[in-house]
């Protein structure tokens, strides 16, 4: 009991894991403290391979741990399936043993490690020298060009879209606005106009009070009134200049996003195998917001400062070359930095919008599944899951953060420096009587005015290149071919009669080209004939279905339809012949009606949903509902059951050549199975299920 006490008391916190650890694997380690190193490198995680210790209560526990680290991968837990990462410390370590589930997540393609999300939280034992190694080391990597500036650490993200340049951003983007090119020439136009005006501005100033103290009154006046008039001037084309940006980005903005998204939808299905939801829905989201900055803002303020900051330039080497020389040299320095703060903001930009991209993926997918979520407890795993990206993405923001304050510092002093110069320079030429107080006036002004304009076109070209690292997926989404299907157009024929023929058919989906689906598969239906293909879970059904619909292509034989190769036939004609339920039915966020007639090209009234709604047997429960055929459903506001009737009479309303039913009444009692099996006999359709234990059964019908 004392060495237990004095144990417990050694223990803080954390070690209270240990004690909800079975009573075996406590003795364990009090028993054996004189071997304790070999135990906590060696037989406690046996003890949790064995099953005696879940291993996520083992997380804290370690103590003084020597910054001396080895690694090995454990796969072993059977209870809980867990993949370990058993941290291994040297053997001076007191109690060290650390362990972190892994619980892979695919997100973007990549695996998440969880964890990285639980950070090392006990106290390490180093000596003095090691810290101040360590600090040496840190201040090295924060210099510039050091480790902690780079991001090679944080793509854990799959960046596929390639590098777009500048120009070529820009001239997608003019693309785009073309059509609309007389607002952006009326923005320039206003543009060029402010700017001129208000280049004068410092001159007619200054003029005006050098002439005000030389008491020369009529050119006070004149100077006055042309001050008035050139701030009158600035100030109006300045709102229009605004104005005419800001529609012209939103027109960028609204195209940009009704091209990505038509190009989107017109790509293959297997295209949609490899992207995610919550991925495209960013791109179109928040990758499409970020350009809304290019034209309304960048653009427009980089052009304004680049002619302002000419025309300073141009002033000031007329008033005094050697002094216009020096702001020169110092502009340029400042460009050079502009340049690569630039480039770093393109790449944290392009970085940013990949695990935005992440973070909604996540949060996608866990509100699409909120039930399962719910229903395993998982909500904290989940919290922790969108975490982690947001710590990434903080991450990078800090970086990016740290970056811009560097460009402020650099910037400062750059521009006071030029300050001191001219005051240096000029206050000389003054002693000397090469030049007038005046003079030495107007330049600082004009100076300080150049300055700021180089600071302005660094400060919005960095702005642009992250607009521009952010929209490289979305042109190289907006760049994307339309699918086969859409480009050629096919023959229609002239009557469907129904036959079909798979001719030595194999398939394997792209996204696991190693796995054959179907091999040499040779089906031949007849019209009019009803087949049901049955078959093991995974053994390929729905795909047979699918290469049908020609949502896939096969990758050997060929598919004949009425013996013409389903590839030289109007896809959207068969599809417009062919009804098919699925086997989870989905539904729209529309009433019933609309889902009812959903996709169907002819002219369809209220009594044709109706009687298709009732040859489905989902009249009187339609009716039933608050709203009738009004009410709104979507995909968790039906039972599975209500949802599969509805699927059935969407298809039945397009009075199809071809049904297929992909175990389309799995979800339906067998009262209503067998009322829809007669009422849509009656009308020449057959729909038929059968149920051979964990067979899954698809039924064809051709009439
Ligand atoms: N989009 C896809 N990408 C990659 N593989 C897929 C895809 N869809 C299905 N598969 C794989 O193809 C195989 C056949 O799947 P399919 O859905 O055709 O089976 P099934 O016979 O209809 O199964 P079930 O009776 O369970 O519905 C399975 O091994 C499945 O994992």
């Amino acid at each position: 009991m004392l060495l237990l006490r004095r144990m417990l008391t050694r223990l803080h916190t954390p070690h209270i894991a240990l004690l909800r650890a079975p009573l075996f694997t406590r003795k364990f380690f009090f028993i054996f403290s004189a071997a304790k190193h070999i135990a906590v490198n060696y037989l406690f995680p046996m003890a949790v391979s064995l099953g005696n210790v879940r291993p996520c209560v083992l997380t804290s526990f370690h103590h003084k741990p020597t910054p001396r680290v080895c690694r090995s991968n454990l796969r072993f837990s059977k209870n809980n399936r867990l993949r370990l990462l058993l941290t291994k410390f040297s053997p001076s370590s007191k109690r060290c043993c650390h362990f972190h589930p892994l619980k892979s997540s695919s997100i973007n393609g990549f695996s998440v490690q969880n964890d990285s999300l639980e950070h090392f939280d006990g106290e390490v034992n180093v000596d003095f020298n090691e810290k101040i190694r360590r600090w040496i080391r840190f201040i090295q990597s924060i210099l510039p060009g050091g480790s902690w500036w780079s991001f090679d650490d944080d793509v854990e993200v799959k960046i596929m879209a390639k590098p777009v340049t500048l120009w070529r951003a820009l001239g997608k983007m003019w693309d785009l606005v073309s059509k609309d090119r007389w607002i952006i020439f009326a923005a320039f136009s206003a543009l060029i106009i402010a700017a001129l005006s208000e280049i004068f501005i410092p001159h007619f100033l200054t003029a005006s009070i050098f002439t005000a103290q030389s008491s020369e009154i009529a050119v006070f006046h004149r100077n006055v009134r042309l001050l008035i008039l050139l701030c009158v001037t600035s100030g109006i084309c300045s709102g229009l200049r605004g104005c005419c940006f800001g529609i012209a980005n939103m027109i960028l903005v609204k195209r940009m996003r009704e091209t990505l998204y038509s190009a989107l939808l017109l790509q293959d299905i297997s295209f949609f195998d490899s992207e995610t939801v919550g991925d495209l829905t960013s791109r179109l989201g928040s990758d499409c917001q970020q350009v809304s900055r290019v034209i309304g803002n960048d653009l427009n303020l980089i052009l304004r400062n680049v002619l302002q900051g000419t025309g300073a330039l141009i002033y000031l080497i007329v008033l005094s070359w050697p002094l216009g020389l020096c702001t020169l040299m110092i502009c340029s320095a400042l460009a050079g930095l502009m340049l690569i703060y630039g480039l770093y903001q393109k790449k944290a930009a392009k970085l940013v919008q990949e695990i935005t991209a992440s973070a909604n993926e996540v949060a996608q997918e866990t509100f699409s599944l909120m039930r399962t979520v719910r229903v395993y407890g998982t909500e904290k795993q989940e919290v922790k899951r969108y975490k982690h990206w947001l710590g990434k993405l903080a991450d990078i923001n800090l970086r990016q953060s740290a970056a811009y304050g560097f460009w402020n510092l650099c910037f400062n002093m750059l521009y006071h420096s030029t300050q001191v110069i001219a005051v240096l320079i000029g206050g000389m030429f003054i002693m000397r009587g090469n030049i007038t107080a005046e003079q030495l006036t107007k330049f600082i002004l004009y100076s300080e005015w150049l300055i700021y304009s180089t600071w302005w076109v660094g400060d919005n070209l960095s702005s642009l290149m992250q607009s521009v690292g952010a929209s490289e997926k979305v042109f190289q989404l907006m760049d994307l071919m339309p699918s086969d299907q859409f480009m050629s157009k096919g023959k229609k024929l002239q009557r469907l009669m129904g036959r079909i023929d798979f001719v030595d058919v194999s398939f394997r989906y792209s996204s696991r080209e190693m796995v054959p689906v179907l091999q040499h598969v040779n089906i031949s239906v007849n019209p009019g004939e009803v087949v049901a293909i049955a078959g093991l879970s995974g053994s390929g059904k729905s795909t047979l279905v699918n290469l049908l619909l020609r949502l896939y292509e096969p990758t050997n034989g060929q598919i004949l339809i009425d013996g013409f190769p389903i590839k030289e036939v109007d896809i959207k004609w068969l599809r417009g012949r062919i009804g098919f339920v699925g086997q989870e039915p989905k539904l729209f966020r529309m009433d019933i009606s609309s889902n009812i007639s959903y996709g169907c090209t002819q002219d369809i009234k209220q009594q044709d949903i109706e009687w298709a709604a009732k040859q489905a047997y989902a009249h009187d429960f339609i009716m039933s509902l608050p709203s009738g055929y009004e009410t709104l459903v979507d995909d968790d506001l039906l039972s599975g059951g209500q949802k599969q009737r509805i699927a059935i009479a969407r298809a039945i309303l397009r009075d199809p050549t071809i049904l297929i039913l992909d175990e389309a009444t799995s979800a339906l009692d067998a009262e209503s199975e067998h009322n829809i099996k007669v009422a849509t006999l009656s009308n020449g359709l057959l729909v038929k299920s059968l149920h051979f234990l964990s067979l899954y059964v698809l039924i064809c019908y051709y009439i």
